[in-house]
């Protein structure tokens, strides 16, 4: 077996020596060439051909691929090895393929095979189907063009020819930096089949905490422009995030695939822009603290909540009954005379409005009538025989047409949208709340869709601005009115929306189930994947944050850990307040110890806790960085966050403070906030309380159903 691995061994060193040689040679070959600065159109896309050439091979040449899957084909008489890497590359004269692009119809086998002898397909888009065999499967490590980890996952001459999981154990329990990275070497089977979904369609994956669905929808984005290179365009794609930070760490991973120009913003800050900042937003750090109050202060959560209110759909309908409403009766109903003699009937206006000009958005078709009553104006005055007498009625049919516009109002989207609430049909409450903050030309974040949503009415959708594919990360958290407007936005349906209604904290606003998204497009137009395996934490931490999340008293879905073991959850009780700080120094300095973890979260349950925290450990020399709503950038290292801005990241170890039953009751919505802080750990997550544990969590140890030794209790007093 030594002998076997060490000439697997030998012979990848050979491989790797004579892929780097031909790549190296290209590369100086393009070094050499000098750069093109001139004004030829030929040279200078060459010249950029070049330049993208030699980006990938600057890649290549240091990691050029990292699996080999030897596939024999049917009617074959020899197997071929397939090396995969993140960038094709091919003998410059003889065009063998020495490396293979991931996202390749054939090299779909290397993520798709999991095991066994049967036949193993692909779709190749010049021979259809192709069957064939696969006798080995290898992962790769290459570093700087240095070998460092042959692992055979599967090799169908061995004794145990069964697909391992070593590979992606290997790749999981490595330490994480400030940033999400890419998978490409070890995407499992089932994200694999969501990267490679057709575009046109609506893909919506409900996954647990972990299980890697922002990772493949980032995946998913290089691959639709690999596969439509000739349809889409990179500009044209847009990723939705929850915040600004979110952005910040997840931005190393398109880069890292070679691909760039994709927009990525946050809904408030795209719509904010496309009303030209014609209003402002409220304090988002409010508005963060009183729905995430704790005790008698936690407001009641409902359909009537004003997200879940204006959020939607019925809403936009009913927006849509304004609109038309508006459309029928905006048109002044008096004939325009411009002056005695002459007059424009309201009739013939109408045709113009409703009939000749009925494909243009509201206001452009307002604009586009307007101005063909100036041009009939200026008509019917080359009547007159002089000058004298066309500057004179000139002068009076302008200011009669000025009369006449003055009953036909223009509404900018603010001014429309602000009329909706004073009608009947909107709860008085919710009119009360939106007129205090009009008022003052500010809006909430579900104000956002609706407005979004009458400006296109008003002046449309330019070509520039529609989308060739939208992802919306966490979107559980978005509205079905948000999800409709985009799709008006968006060419042929074509989405990735993912997200997970066990991590839906922001219930007062996101939807319930999926079928609030689903059902706004065409039944074979979507798809809907659940990814129930977990790959972020350790088994440990995945059976402690079930057991919390089911104890929140609603049916819920596991998460399934892959098997790899670490350390258990520590319950830690303290004797009281005052040792909150000194415990927390003591853990992370106990962490830091095993030289294992580089990020650390301290989790409290709300932005002013977290400051008063915050203050008191840097008092005590610790570098810690405090994270509050709307912050741009992820730092790494320590942080100091409330639970709800855990949501998206991950840390080395995850520490919980006041893991006490007033800030963690039982119900659903406090156990979805502990979940979404407790899987936000790799490989340590430690709770502490003062007295009493929280009732997600207290006297699981004793529970025979869900004690499976995955955590331990101590008491630090
Ligand atoms: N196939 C895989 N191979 C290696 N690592 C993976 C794989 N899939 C996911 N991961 C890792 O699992 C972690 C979680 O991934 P990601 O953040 O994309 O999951 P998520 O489902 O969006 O999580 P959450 O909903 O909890 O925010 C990341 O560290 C990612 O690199």
């Amino acid at each position: 077996m030594l002998d076997q691995t060490q000439s697997a061994y030998q012979d990848e060193l050979k491989q790797l020596k004579k892929t780097t040689d031909e790549i190296d040679k290209q590369l100086q070959k393009i070094v050499e060439t000098p750069r093109y600065f001139g004004q030829d159109l030929t040279e200078q896309v060459l010249d950029l051909n070049r330049e993208v050439k030699r980006e990938h091979l600057q890649k290549a040449s240091a990691e050029p691929y990292f699996g080999r899957l030897d596939y024999q084909e049917i009617g074959k008489t020899q197997p071929f090895p397939l090396y995969i890497g993140k960038n094709g590359v091919e003998n410059d004269k003889t065009h063998e393929l020495l490396v293979i692009d991931w996202r390749a119809p054939v090299a779909s086998l290397f993520y798709s095979f999991t095991g066994g002898t049967e036949e193993a397909t692909y779709e190749s888009p010049e021979d259809g189907t192709i069957s064939g065999h696969v006798l080995l499967k290898r992962n790769l490590v290459i570093r700087q063009q240095v070998l460092q980890r042959v692992v055979d996952t599967y090799d169908r001459d061995s004794d145990e020819p069964t697909i391992t999981d070593e590979f992606l154990l290997y790749r999981l329990g490595e330490n994480k930096d400030n940033r999400l990275r890419d998978i490409v070497s070890t995407i499992q089977a089932e994200q694999d089949q969501i990267i490679r979904s057709v575009r046109n369609t609506a893909i919506v994956i409900q996954g647990v905490a972990g299980s890697g669905k922002t990772t493949v929808a980032l995946h998913r984005l290089a691959f639709l422009l690999y596969q439509y290179r000739d349809n889409i365009r990179a500009e044209r794609m847009i990723i939705f995030a929850p915040n600004s930070m979110f952005l910040d760490y997840i931005s190393g991973v398109l880069p890292e695939l070679g691909v760039g120009h994709i927009q990525q913003t946050i809904f408030q800050d795209w719509t904010l822009a496309l009303l030209d900042n014609a209003v402002k937003l409220t304090d988002s750090t409010k508005r963060l603290a009183y729905w995430f109050n704790i005790g008698a202060k936690k407001p009641q959560i409902d359909n009537q909540a004003p997200g879940r209110f204006k959020g939607s759909i019925a809403f936009l309908h009913y927006i849509d009954e304004k609109l038309q409403q508006f459309e029928a009766a905006c048109l002044p109903t008096a004939d325009l005379v411009a002056w005695e003699g002459k007059t424009l009937l309201n009739k013939t206006v109408h045709e113009w409005f409703y009939v000749e000009n009925k494909h243009y958005p509201l206001m452009k078709r307002r604009d586009r009538t307007v101005a063909r009553m100036k041009r009939w104006i200026e008509i019917e005055l080359t009547k007159f025989p002089s000058e004298s007498m066309r500057k004179e009625y000139k002068k009076k049919a302008n200011d009669r047409l000025r009369a006449y516009l003055k009953q036909w109002p223009e509404e900018s989207p603010f001014s429309f949208y602000k009329t909706i609430f004073t009608e009947p049909h909107v709860p008085d409450e919710l009119i009360k709340e939106s007129n205090l903050l009009f008022k003052k030309k500010e809006v909430q974040p579900e104000d956002l869709a609706p407005l979004i949503y009458i400006h296109n009415r008003f002046y449309g959708i330019e070509s520039e601005q529609m989308f060739d594919h939208v992802v919306i990360d966490e979107a559980q958290d978005f509205s079905p009115f948000q999800v409709a407007l985009l799709k008006e936005q968006t060419r042929g349906g074509s989405f990735t929306i993912l997200g997970d209604l066990s991590q839906g904290i922001h219930a007062y606003q996101g939807i319930w189930n999926w079928d609030e998204i689903s059902s706004l497009f065409e039944a074979d137009r979507t798809m809907y994947h659940q990814l129930d395996r977990s790959y972020r934490s350790t088994m440990e931490i995945i059976h402690f944050a079930n057991a919390v999340l089911s104890r929140g008293g609603e049916a819920i879905t596991p998460a399934i850990p892959v098997f790899r073991s670490g350390e258990k959850v520590r319950l830690i009780e303290l004797g009281n307040e005052q040792q909150k700080v000194e415990a927390l120094l003591k853990a992370v300095g106990k962490l830091q110890e095993s030289g294992l973890i580089n990020t650390i979260a301290i989790v409290d349950r709300t932005e002013r806790e977290c400051a008063i925290l915050h203050e008191a450990l840097t008092g005590k020399g610790l570098a810690a960085n405090l994270i509050e709503a709307g912050q741009r950038e992820y730092l790494g290292g320590i942080s100091v966050l409330p639970v709800y801005l855990t949501k998206g990241l991950e840390f080395d170890a995850v520490l919980i403070i006041d893991a006490d039953p007033l800030h963690y009751e039982q119900n659903f919505q406090d156990a979805k906030l502990l979940y979404v802080g407790c899987t936000r750990a790799l490989h340590e997550l430690w709770l502490f309380y003062v007295g009493e544990a929280s009732p997600l969590f207290a006297n699981l140890l004793y529970n025979e159903e869900i004690n499976n030794g995955f955590a331990i209790e101590e008491r630090w007093l």
